[in-house]
């Protein structure tokens, strides 16, 4: 897309954000620049009755007009600049909510592990926030510079008419260098994005507590500190290059104006010395010189900003038009009858990666509770965001009671799902909240909030904070009465994720991927227990390294080289011998060295 073609979706933010102060700034601009001509006019009436006929009242009078034309004019400019303040703003908050919309609109998981797509973001929140404003000044000033060219241009012909020429050649030399400059500008800032990423990545990991730890214990701080301090310096000289060129662009055309009036003064003075000029005349075409390129100054110099925002803002349209990365289904999704399919399911995460499954066959029947067991990067969580519908499988089909679901909608899908994940997320929020967003709809529902969390044992430990549920579990922001929140221990924070995943009480399938692994065994028995008896005739996929923990599983699952290769009861692949067998005797073996 050129870079114009975006300012008409620019505009349409800002006319969207607010009619009154978008149109409001522009009839005012209008306004505020026929005043100067006027003023001018006014100024060359008086001073040919200065030099001619003399008549004090109207000369006086005539003062008092040009000065008055000016002032309002300077009036009516700051009433418009409070106008594009709330432009601004407004349109900062449209952009903003289209942006983040369509972000958290994207179905899958792919785009959001796409680096190139990460930055295209990031550009086009900058781009959101200026883009906007910066082509309703552009509108302005070109409106400032239509109606001073037309009303000072005529002044400009009938006194010299080359001197129009002279204006425009320079001033369309002012408007190809701002536009190239515009142009490197928008690149240079797409060009640094990778050095920005690493400048932002080291900042905050200097001050992220949750590196905190590792930071002074490996003695990192060096080293991170000048890895920013090198992508800040990177970033910088590429920074001082480019106002280098726009200093110089500057100079030059400041120069080139100076000349270009310089000529016009010459020529009015001589014309007056001959007698072809009156000294009205010459006040008027020296200012009409003036009112000309002053404008188209500004223009060109919001034309510069304008191209490099519109640059930026083209990331923001391909952002919030951005295909969705799913192929869309629209199927409701009905209660779970007889269970999910597996059908020969193979998935990698990118087309020149490794396959990570390779022909899954499996069948999650309804009611049924099923252990997924395997070695590190076996693919356990991977099957386990298919179910989710994260992503699509690349060949094969998963069915719920028969149904495809890349035909059903992904929302409508994952309404039936309980899961605990396991990088869940600690988030900065109350401890009712961090529970109760598990099902947005009982968000307020503190009995339910602590029902869920008596199951997965953490009500004891979130009454006993100082706020009660109403602590903020957070250390990076203050509570509400300025106070620190609270911190928990890994094993707390697991309780709180497994909780949030058993708010949705009735869903047709819970996914727990490593719910337990942080807990010590006492309570991981007690929680698997209190899960059973909760899930009792309820479909579940449990995934668990301590394989003690899936005994009590109707079906296990072990997953190598991308397929399932064992499948039973916990005393059926014991008595198969097989890989299972294996990893528990390891287990078991190291369970009696350390009680020997
Ligand atoms: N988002 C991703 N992008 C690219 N590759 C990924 C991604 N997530 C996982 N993988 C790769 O897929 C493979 C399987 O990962 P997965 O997390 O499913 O394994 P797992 O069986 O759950 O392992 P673990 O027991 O360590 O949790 C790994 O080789 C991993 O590197």
């Amino acid at each position: 897309m050129s870079l114009f073609r975006a300012a008409g979706p620019a505009f349409g933010v800002a006319w969207r954000a607010s009619r009154v102060a978008t149109g409001g700034t522009i009839a005012l601009a209008v306004l505020a620049s026929a005043l100067p001509a006027v003023s001018a006019w006014l100024g060359k009436l008086m001073f040919d009755e200065l030099t001619g006929g003399r008549d004090s009242g109207l000369i006086v009078l005539l003062a008092i007009g040009s000065a008055a034309g000016l002032a309002v004019a300077t009036a009516i400019t700051a009433v418009a600049s409070y106008c594009t303040s709330i432009v601004r703003a407004k349109s900062a908050i449209e952009a903003e909510d289209r942006l983040v919309g369509a972000v958290g609109a994207l179905p899958g998981l792919r785009r959001l592990e796409d680096p190139a797509f990460l930055d295209q973001v990031r550009l086009a929140e900058q781009g959101a926030q200026e883009a906007a404003p910066a082509v309703l000044a552009l509108i302005v000033e070109s409106v400032r510079t239509v109606v001073a060219v037309l009303a000072f241009g005529g002044a400009v012909l009938l006194v010299w008419p080359p001197m129009a020429g002279l204006l425009a050649a320079s001033l369309a030399a002012a408007a190809i260098s701002q536009l190239t400059l515009s142009r490197l500008r928008a690149r240079e800032v797409e060009a640094m994005m990778a050095t920005h990423r690493e400048r932002f990545l080291f900042r905050s990991l200097c001050s992220d507590i949750r590196a905190a730890k590792e930071i002074r214990l490996f003695g990192l701080a060096d080293l991170f500190r000048s890895r920013m301090v090198t992508a800040v310096r990177t970033a910088t000289a590429s920074e001082c290059a480019m106002q280098r060129r726009i200093a110089v662009a500057g100079i030059t055309a400041a120069i080139v104006s100076a000349v270009v009036a310089g000529i016009a003064l010459v020529v009015a003075a001589t014309g007056a010395a001959r007698g072809a000029l009156s000294i009205g005349d010459v006040t008027l075409f020296t200012a009409a010189v003036a009112g000309i390129q002053s404008p188209v100054g500004s223009l060109l110099g919001q034309l510069g900003r304008a191209g490099g925002s519109l640059g930026l803002f083209k990331h923001y349209l391909d952002v919030v038009t951005t295909a969705p990365d799913l192929a869309s289904g629209t199927d409701a999704v009905p209660e779970l009858k007889a269970g999910i399919e597996l059908r020969d399911v193979w998935f990698r995460y990118d087309r020149t990666g490794p396959w990570v499954l390779r022909g899954v066959d499996l069948m999650i029947p309804s009611g049924a509770a099923v252990g997924l067991v395997g070695v590190n990067g076996a693919g356990k969580s991977t099957l386990v965001k298919l179910l989710c519908r994260f992503y699509d499988p690349d060949r094969g089909r998963i069915l719920w009671d028969g149904v495809d679901i890349r035909s059903c909608d992904p929302a409508a899908l994952r309404a039936r799902i309980g899961a605990t994940f396991q990088d869940f997320t600690s988030y900065d929020l109350t401890a009712a909240d961090n529970i109760g967003i598990g099902d947005v709809t009982r968000l307020g529902d503190l009995d339910r909030v602590r029902a869920a969390a008596r199951l997965a044992e953490i009500d004891p430990a979130l009454s006993a904070l100082p706020r009660g549920y109403e602590t903020l579990l957070s250390r990076a922001f203050l509570d509400v009465d300025d106070k620190a929140g609270a911190a928990l221990s890994g094993g707390q924070w697991q309780r709180v994720a497994l909780a949030r995943s058993l708010m949705r009480d009735e869903a047709d399938l819970l996914i727990l991927d490593e719910p337990s692994s942080g807990m010590d065994a006492d309570a991981e028995t007690r929680t698997h227990e209190a899960l059973r008896g909760h899930r009792a005739g309820r479909t579940s996929v449990l995934i668990s390294h301590r394989l003690s923990a899936l005994r009590g599983a109707d079906r296990i699952v072990v997953l190598g080289g991308g397929r399932v290769i064992e499948e039973g009861t916990h005393d059926e692949l014991l008595t198969a011998g097989g890989e299972y067998a294996r990893l528990f005797s390891l287990q078991a073996k190291g369970y009696a060295m350390v009680e020997a």
